[in-house]
């Protein structure tokens, strides 16, 4: 790697252009009451492209809340679900219609809605958010075909995550948080063949192929739920090395929805205003490209929200804690949280760049959420 220690702080704030519209802490914490008396199980829903990263998402945000996920003990070995001491994640392929030769037959893309059973979808997941447990049954992603059910109990925290967690407003509706990974088509194609060449033993060119035949169905019923999320992690090509295609170096935003209750949206140095930031330099080891933050207010879909952006990646992982410092409203329940979450995690995916910061960020904000909503401490190591 090209070692430059790139240009010394160079910070641009621009007036306060709109100052977001909030719920005050205090509302938060007088409506959690309503709230716990009712609330069985928080839903979480995490909608993505298969192929995004939801896995890693997963892990780092399920380890926010202590614990290691891991597959049901002594269950199916293909089962989707991963359970921590306060998490249930269920993957809504669990959900499909039909199985992989059934597929073949309907000669419909696991994307498409029709593919899915929506009804059944939404009779667990409330049931599970009422407290009680669910005989759900499994895809097997190995064999292609539906395997005997496992028994999922209802849990503090329930994830469902996969390709349509917001297309059916009923099951929408049981969400009480939503994220959306927005992967861009570059990004997801270097993923995907990193993954699919190495792992699985795919061609380039079915690779390609794939990503072909899936997309119409992608754009048509996955991708428009990034309408409904409450965060949404965008990943970019970089914008510091023009016309790159490598997909390496990452644009990543993380945009935030204004005016949720029981969530303050992140932000840098100083909330409601632009900023653009070159943190690099005595504080902070960066590489060529370098790395550059910004903060402001934008609007998605019509409505307001705020962006936290990091272009680039960072050499020394320890040094997190210098942009963590600049950062407030993060939901960490003590200084360094979130660059030792990181640093806990160092070996998955995205740890130097604006992914797995991000992604660690919204786990943070979800376990406050929890906490506010339900009216619970979570307890963490410090
Ligand atoms: N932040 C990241 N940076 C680089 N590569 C990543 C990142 N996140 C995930 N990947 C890569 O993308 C591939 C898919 O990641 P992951 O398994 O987490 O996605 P997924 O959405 O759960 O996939 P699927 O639904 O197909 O199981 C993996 O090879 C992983 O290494
Ligand atoms: O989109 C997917 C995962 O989210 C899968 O492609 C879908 O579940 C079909 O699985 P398989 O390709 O193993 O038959």
């Amino acid at each position: 790697m090209a070692s430059c220690k790139c240009s010394s702080s160079n910070m641009r704030l621009s007036s306060a252009r709109r100052v977001p519209a909030r719920v005050a802490r205090g509302a938060a914490v007088s409506r959690r009451s309503n709230f716990s008396q009712a609330l069985n199980t928080v839903v979480v829903g995490l909608a993505a492209d298969s192929g995004c990263g939801k896995s890693t998402f997963m892990r780092r945000m399920t380890q926010v809340f202590g614990g290691d996920p891991a597959p049901p003990a002594g269950g199916n070995p293909d089962s989707n679900t991963l359970l921590s001491d306060m998490t249930t994640v269920i993957c809504l392929d669990d959900y499909h219609l039909n199985d992989r030769e059934g597929r073949k037959v309907s000669g419909k893309t696991a994307l498409h809605v029709e593919e899915q059973e929506f009804d059944l979808m939404y009779e667990q997941v409330k049931a599970l958010k009422d407290g009680k447990s669910v005989d759900k049954r499994i895809y097997n992603h190995v064999t292609g075909v539906m395997d005997a059910p496992e028994k999922i109990e209802s849990p503090e925290i329930l994830v469902i995550e996969g390709l349509h967690p917001f297309v059916d407003k009923r099951v929408r509706d049981l969400c009480d948080f939503s994220i959306y990974l927005d992967i861009s088509d570059e990004i997801k194609f270097a993923w995907k063949i990193q993954r699919d060449m190495a792992e699985r033993g795919h061609s380039l060119e079915s690779i390609k192929a794939s990503i072909e035949a899936r997309k119409p169905d992608f754009d048509a019923y996955v991708d428009p739920q990034k309408e409904f999320a409450d965060v949404i992690i965008q990943v970019l090509p970089t914008q510091l090395i023009p016309g790159d295609t490598d997909g390496k170096v990452l644009r990543v935003r993380m945009i935030q929805k204004e005016g949720k209750e029981m969530f303050d949206p992140s932000y840098l140095f100083d909330e409601g205003s632009t900023i653009s930031w070159i943190p690099c330099g005595r504080k902070l080891t960066c590489s060529y490209p370098g790395l550059k933050m910004f903060y402001g207010p934008d609007t998605w879909y019509g409505q307001d929200v705020s962006v936290l952006e990091l272009d680039g990646q960072f050499d020394k992982l320890e040094e997190l804690i210098y942009l963590e410092s600049h950062l407030s409203n993060t939901s960490s329940k003590f200084y360094g949280e979130l660059t030792q979450q990181m640093l806990k995690n160092s070996d998955f995916p995205g740890s130097n760049n604006g992914t797995g910061l991000f992604q660690t960020l919204v786990g943070l904000k979800i376990r406050e959420f929890y906490e506010l909503l339900v009216g619970k401490e979570v307890k963490v190591a410090a």
